[in-house]
């Protein structure tokens, strides 16, 4: 039976100040570098959900210590080793960035998922590993590697357009390759430029050296050292409060916004402000204070993890938008444009499926279902639009469990 949760209406503007858990993109990156380095590391402030939980079981059943230290976590390498059988839920950095890792332990290691996983594209970074010199059998989940211990690397070209994954997941493992890697993208645009960017400057702060050109990136082989991981608030996770300060007409501000980072929810800072908010960003807190919302007409491609939230603002907006450049959203947690353009219309809104994005033409809403399809940020997108629209109920709130378990508690603070 699903479960369904009454989206609170705002009742006023929202005047709070939210502290947000750990960037799941960091924290998995964090662990999958320290579970190969050298030595011992510890991943401080780490995201503790159910995305970051199964890359800990998944490394830890490929023999690496994940412990917990008080808040952090001490992460201890171990020499890599099957048989395994692998849970990735419908987690994406777990697909795609543990084969490559599983390639080198030896042994049987089988991986399956969700029921959705295995609809999500998988064959670009399995047909690279055995390009690599991989034993991998399977195109998409369910697959097995067969791990010999080692992966001689090399030269590899892909069409990652699909998802930046492909080509993050083959470089955070490739240091450890005996040629490390050379990956090479030909195709329409690899989206997500700032998580490549994340993988790139952890790979070298963790000592490897990564050259990067117009679609190519060179990973040398070397040791990766280990040490301290700092893990920033989940600037993507925020995206639900800030939109919270522009529906309602309020303030919100988020706590230790960092003053750079790679994440691409810092895009929030100027997509916020173009759909009329003020943004400020003062002693390392980022402020969004709401007037009226105008709608946008914007390529995502970069920073598809914003787009739920900001199709809910959109259609609460004074004017139409455009979403472009996220026609890759359809291989996420669920076909995310399908899924928003049948929830939002479902509620009396006017939202169109394009070739590469959604046509959203703001209309007065009424409350009903908002179904969430497993996808914590259908569930974030209908607690924008409940603060508005009295009568949302959204399915299944747990599904936020993904990379925020906390949600409901932050959120119900936010408002009180
Ligand atoms: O590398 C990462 O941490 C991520 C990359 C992006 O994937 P896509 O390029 O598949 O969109 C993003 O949407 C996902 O939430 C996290
Ligand atoms: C696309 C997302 O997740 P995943 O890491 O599973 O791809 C997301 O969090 O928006």
């Amino acid at each position: 039976m699903p479960q369904m949760w009454p989206a609170p209406a705002a009742d006023g503007p929202t005047d709070a100040t939210v502290a947000l858990p750990g960037s799941k993109s960091i924290t998995n990156r964090a662990l999958v570098l320290a579970a190969l380095a050298e030595d011992p590391s510890l991943v401080r402030r780490p995201l503790r959900s159910r995305d970051t939980l199964l890359m800990a079981g998944a490394l830890r059943a490929l023999g690496a210590g994940v412990e917990d230290a008080g808040a952090d976590w001490r992460i201890t390498p171990g020499e890599l080793r099957g048989p395994a059988t692998l849970d990735v839920g419908l987690a994406g950095t777990v697909m795609r960035f543990v084969p490559p890792v599983a390639a080198m332990a030896t042994g049987e290691i089988l991986f399956d998922g969700d029921p959705h996983a295995r609809k999500r594209p998988m064959g670009t970074i399995l047909a690279a590993l055995r390009v690599l010199g991989a034993d991998v059998e399977g195109d998409a989940l369910p697959f097995t590697v067969r791990g010999t211990g080692a992966v001689p690397g090399g030269s590899v070209t892909i069409d990652a357009s699909g998802s930046s994954q492909m080509v993050s997941g083959l470089l955070l493992a490739a240091p450890r390759y005996g040629k490390g890697a050379e990956v090479r993208h030909e195709g329409p645009p690899v989206p997500s430029a700032p998580h490549l960017a994340m993988t790139v400057r952890m790979l070298r702060d963790a000592g490897a050296s990564v050259e990067t050109g117009p679609d190519v990136w060179r990973v040398q082989p070397g040791a990766l050292r280990g040490g301290e991981f700092d893990v920033e608030p989940d600037l993507s996770n925020a995206a639900p409060f800030l939109a919270a300060a522009l529906v309602t007409g309020g303030r919100v501000t988020v706590r230790g916004w960092p003053a750079e980072t790679t994440q691409p929810g810092d895009e929030l800072r100027h997509l916020l402000a173009a759909m009329g908010a003020s943004v400020t960003r003062e002693d390392g807190d980022l402020t969004v204070r709401g007037g009226s919302i105008h709608g946008i007409d914007v390529d995502l491609g970069d920073v598809s993890e914003l787009s739920c939230v900001l199709a809910a603002v959109a259609a609460l907006a004074d004017g139409p938008s455009r979403l472009r450049g996220i026609a890759h959203m359809r291989g996420h947690e669920t076909d995310r444009l399908a899924a928003l353009t049948a929830e939002i219309n479902g509620l009396g809104g006017d939202v169109r499926e394009l070739p590469d994005g959604l046509e959203i033409r703001p209309r007065p809403l009424h409350g009903g279902v908002f179904h969430t399809y497993d996808d914590h940020r259908m569930v974030m997108a209908g607690a924008v639009l409940g603060l508005a629209v009295p009568g949302v109920e959204v399915e299944n709130p747990g599904t936020v469990g993904k990379t925020l378990p906390e949600f409901g508690e932050i959120w119900a603070e936010m408002l009180r």
